[in-house]
């Protein structure tokens, strides 16, 4: 699966003028993750919300998204298939930690009723976390709640990945355990990934290409 941005321009309608926020024109590989770093303003998180299908007023896109051949761009986004990754791990607390990665499962129907109890126990034992299905998500740390939620964005089967500045809130040695951790996950899983980050540590972990947007 290739994730493709081919000349995707983000616009604030409100601005004067006629100039992008930003362009990119990148083709993402299997497995590759390319990394985005930009000041403050340069409209990295309008860009994943493109991808993502949640662009809002008063921005707009010109350009195409696809993956592999196919084009998404007029697809809502529970269609597109893009798994996102925020810097809170934005897990729901009326759930235990099995139901959070359940929910994932449910949406994206592949994965049978049936079988889903004990492919979460594997999936949170592959991640250091095995007994924790029945814990409320309160009391897991910042960097146990950080890898439920990536697991909850693996389990809806993604076929892309974005990650938004996915490190900037964990401590400096849950950081670098995590850098780690993910990467290893969407290489394994051989899935195209565009990161936004501030961190120059997070993109040479990545491994991947660096895209550095000018100034706005
Ligand atoms: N709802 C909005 N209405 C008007 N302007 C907005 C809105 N949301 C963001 N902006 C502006 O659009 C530009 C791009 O914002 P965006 O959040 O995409 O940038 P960013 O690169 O992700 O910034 P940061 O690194 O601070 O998160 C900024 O100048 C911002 O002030």
């Amino acid at each position: 699966m290739t994730l493709k941005l081919d000349n995707l321009a983000i616009y604030n309608k409100n601005s004067a003028g006629k100039r992008p926020l930003l362009e990119v024109n990148v083709e993402i590989k299997a497995g590759e993750v390319v990394s985005i770093m930009g000041p403050s303003g340069s409209g990295k998180s309008s860009l994943l919300n493109a991808i993502a299908g949640q662009l809002r007023e008063p921005f707009k896109q010109t350009g195409c998204i696809y993956l592999n051949t196919a084009l998404i761009d007029d697809l809502p986004p529970y269609k597109r298939k893009i798994g996102v990754l925020y810097q809170d791990p934005l897990l729901f607390e009326h759930m235990n930690v099995g139901e959070n990665i359940a929910f994932a499962m449910v949406q994206n129907k592949q994965i049978a009723a049936s079988q889903r109890q004990t492919r979460i126990a594997a999936m949170l034992e592959s991640v250091g976390l095995a007994d924790m299905a029945t814990r409320p998500v309160h009391s897991l740390s910042g960097g146990q709640q950080a890898r439920v939620a990536l697991l909850r964005t693996l389990a809806a089967s993604p076929s892309a990945v974005l990650l938004d500045e996915p490190f900037s809130k964990l401590d400096i040695n849950t950081r670098g355990q995590m850098r780690k951790w993910v990467f290893e996950q969407l290489l394994k899983r051989q899935l195209p990934t565009l990161m936004v980050t501030h961190d120059k540590q997070d993109a040479i972990a990545a491994g991947g290409r660096i895209i550095e947007l000018p100034p706005c």
